[in-house]
């Protein structure tokens, strides 16, 4: 039985102040859920208060991003090393919203999985477990590309770094279309997608491909958790707006908690 693994993405939302009000909420509730994996994701400027606040709960903690560079001149970015010096549990790569919003191409202009697997990469060396996002936009969705997009996506992983890598590796499948929208996908059509997944992975690797944690993100809230997390292939949730109000996000972890039965 994989283990529900709920992740929380702050995205770039909060302050000290209100930072503190979530975190004690969250942490007062967190015996309710304990047998599940939580992890926060604040921006980086707050890890720091996070990683203070969550010692010795149990809960997780991460980053949004990091750089596919180990250091030097890369202005504003973050090392997979500097992230361990913060002892991060995990951190997310290639979500949507930094691939569409900051174009996240290199010098050569090289295709955006390519810098995804290199930041994969850089995590797994580091010690970091990377939660790798992928989805179809609306209009690659419209037009039935989905399996197609995600195809791709996980075979360019697979071919850079080996499925070794994927042992120690969440995916997320976050449909564009679904994020921030208030339409999340439907408990049937993620099952569809999420199984599609890890069949591709079993390709190369069966067990691996049955150990993997595949999470579903896209206005996930406590109303939708319980039937989506049910699902066979949904092993939690990556939550955006859902996560930023304590008794919300403790309702959808303890939604997870229902799948061990
Ligand atoms: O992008 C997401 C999590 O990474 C999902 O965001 P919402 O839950 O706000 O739709």
């Amino acid at each position: 039985m994989r283990k529900p693994l709920v992740a929380g993405n702050w995205k770039m939302n909060g302050s000290s102040a209100s930072n503190n009000v979530l975190l004690d909420g969250i942490i007062a509730k967190s015996d309710t859920f304990a047998s599940v994996d939580v992890a926060l994701f604040p921006p980086a400027v707050y890890l720091h208060q996070v990683q203070q606040a969550l010692a010795g709960t149990g809960l997780f903690w991460g980053t949004q991003n990091l750089s596919q560079f180990n250091q030097g001149a890369y202005t504003g970015e973050i090392s997979a090393l500097m992230l361990a010096d913060f002892d991060c549990d995990y951190v997310l790569i290639g979500h949507s919203e930094r691939r569409c919003l900051y174009a996240e191409l290199d010098l050569d202009q090289r295709v955006l999985d390519r810098i995804v697997a290199e930041k994969y990469e850089m995590s797994v060396k580091a010690g970091i477990t990377p939660i790798i996002c992928i989805g179809e936009s609306p209009e690659e969705h419209a037009v039935g590309r989905t399996e197609e997009v995600i195809a791709r996506l996980l075979d360019t992983v697979i071919a850079y770094q080996g499925v070794e890598g994927l042992a120690h590796t969440v995916l997320a499948y976050e449909p564009v279309w679904a994020i921030g929208t208030g339409r999340s996908a439907t408990p049937e059509w993620a099952q569809d997608v999420h199984s599609f997944m890890r069949q591709r992975v079993a390709k190369h690797d069966p067990t691996i491909a049955e150990s993997l944690r595949i999470l579903y993100g896209g206005s996930v809230n406590s109303n939708n958790a319980a039937p989506l997390f049910s699902q066979p292939d949904v092993d939690g949730g990556l939550v955006g707006g859902g996560s930023l109000n304590a008794d919300e996000f403790v309702k959808i972890c303890q939604a997870a908690v229902l799948k061990l039965g």
